[in-house]
């Protein structure tokens, strides 16, 4: 017969402990079923406690559908926030838990030994499978990376490192040392960072000539930096980089052609990032033959009309760092230090 399993848990969020279990637990039987459990109410709750975002149940059952991709194990979700909090609602579980499997199971896997005697009065005649109780192999549970997400950061499911990394965007006007610094913040940090790509674009599609743009190239570039962005956050070590955002993007649409190109706002993210680093244009202008605006004055205001539109898009003013030393030591320290603190909050 064939032998099906099912994996029951909160997965808040989802760790090695959590993966290893469910690969072992695919191993001893035919079949799997992966049940993420959601109860909005006290996850919310946990999730509060902790500082963080809510991590609601399909974003749990999506990240888990990632990490087991390729296996033949079925995610899938069971809303409990009708029925009475554990251990008050083990009749109405076991109910709804029989309901969400689409097939009739043979085995419950699970890494609480006090469990047992509840599935045997609830889940008569189903196997009730322990593995590693004492969480040997991986000693992590979901509470302590809910609470310290930097210092466990290696146990946490890849697929949900993106939502733990901080999010660190270095904006400011052309020549500002940009592209150098957020380089070597990510190798401070031993991370991954997401270049501008508007540059490369420029010298492919209109070799290097501003001049020829046209509305949707700005579209074009937004999309194109969004999807980077998104590739560089996967594989981020605690903290992902950014040499630039749509607002950038949106200040030299306006630059270049007077006006805004009608997609670039939907890519603008006023919450995404936990720090903005503006570099302000106090250091030499560097002439690269694709920049434009040179002049001390106009690079000033540029810097100015910059931060006016992070305002004008609602970004919080105190996750904004202004940095105006014009050495490049200072600048350095500076970011390092204010990186620090964000990866010391929440540790
Ligand atoms: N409402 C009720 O009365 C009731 C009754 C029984 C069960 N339930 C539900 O069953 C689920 C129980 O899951 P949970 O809260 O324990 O979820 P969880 O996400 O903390 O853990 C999921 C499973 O992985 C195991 N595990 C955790 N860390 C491990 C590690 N480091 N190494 C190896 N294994 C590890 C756990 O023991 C558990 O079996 C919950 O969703 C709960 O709501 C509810």
């Amino acid at each position: 017969m064939n032998k099906v399993g099912v994996f029951p848990g909160k997965f808040l969020p989802p760790h090695r402990g959590h993966i290893t279990a469910i690969l072992r637990a695919h191993a001893l039987c035919d079949e799997l079923y992966v049940v993420v459990s959601e109860r909005p109410q006290e996850d919310g709750e946990l999730c509060r406690s902790a500082g963080i975002g809510y991590i609601d149940g399909v974003t749990r059952q999506r990240w888990l559908s990632q990490e087991l991709q390729g296996l033949g194990i079925q995610v899938l979700l069971l809303q409990e926030g009708q029925i009475p909090p554990f251990p008050h609602g083990w009749h109405d579980y076991a109910v709804l838990l029989r309901q969400k499997v689409p097939v009739a199971f043979q085995v419950i896997f699970g890494g609480e030994e006090s469990y047992r005697s509840g599935h045997s009065q609830f889940f008569p005649g189903i196997e009730y499978k322990v593995l590693d109780p004492q969480r040997t192999q991986w000693p992590i549970s979901g509470t302590e990376i809910r609470n310290h997400p930097y210092q466990h950061w290696d146990y946490i499911a890849g697929a949900a490192r993106p939502f733990f990394a901080r999010k660190v965007l270095i904006t400011g006007p052309e020549s500002c040392g940009k592209t150098t610094l957020t380089r070597k913040l990510a190798k401070v940090y031993c991370t991954s960072w997401s270049e501008e790509l508007g540059r490369d674009y420029q010298q492919d599609v209109v070799g290097g000539n501003g001049d020829l743009f046209n509305l949707d190239d700005f579209n074009r570039i937004a999309h194109l930096q969004y999807e980077q962005d998104h590739q560089a956050l996967r594989s981020a070590n605690k903290v992902c980089f950014f040499d630039t955002d749509a607002v950038v993007t949106a200040f030299f649409s306006q630059v270049f052609l007077g006006q805004l190109a009608s997609r670039i706002e939907s890519f603008i993210e006023p919450d995404k990032y936990d720090l903005i680093i503006a570099l302000e244009p106090t250091v030499p202008w560097v002439a690269d033959g694709m920049r434009e605006l040179g002049d001390p004055a106009v690079r000033q205001k540029s810097f100015e009309q910059l931060m006016a539109l992070y305002q004008q898009y609602g970004f919080a003013p105190e996750r904004i760092l202004r940095v105006s030393s014009a050495d490049y030591y200072q600048r350095l320290e500076c970011c390092i230090s204010a990186v620090d603190a964000l990866l010391a909050r929440n540790a």
